[in-house]
């Protein structure tokens, strides 16, 4: 299987476990690697035999815009839950960053696989 990514995407949300955080809207950074097989997706040279990006993007912008979390866990739980669920993607590696939570140019937040790597993945 192949994969499609898409990173750097900065959505604005609320998220943080303290009063002041609930306050105000601050983005988080989703980096995303999807397993899907382009080969049928190349062959048509049609959009509705691929993963359709834009349509992931749009997605999780809805989702992670309006809905916040105290957790960065709990939004990479259902970004992940989304793109398997709604997408029926069968492998997702999703990194979802909090930049600057704990001081200024500092990446934090968390890596998260979910679902089964189909045969002949990628390596890594
Ligand atoms: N594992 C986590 N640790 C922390 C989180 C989090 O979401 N997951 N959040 C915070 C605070 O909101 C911090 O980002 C701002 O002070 C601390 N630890």
């Amino acid at each position: 299987m192949d994969i499609v990514f898409i990173q750097g995407l900065a959505i604005e949300t609320t998220i943080g476990i303290h009063d002041w955080e609930k306050r105000i809207r601050r983005p988080i950074v989703l980096d995303l690697e999807m397993a899907s097989d382009i080969a049928r997706a190349a062959a048509s040279d049609r959009i509705e035999d691929a993963l359709d990006y834009d349509a992931v993007t749009r997605r999780l912008r809805q989702e992670v815009s309006e809905n916040g979390a105290e957790l960065v866990e709990t939004l990479a739980e259902r970004c992940a839950a989304i793109l398997r669920e709604e997408f029926g993607i069968p492998w997702v590696r999703l990194r979802l960053n909090k930049p600057g939570a704990v001081g200024e140019g500092v990446n934090v937040g968390v890596l998260i696989e979910r679902g089964v790597r189909p045969e002949g993945s990628l390596p890594g």
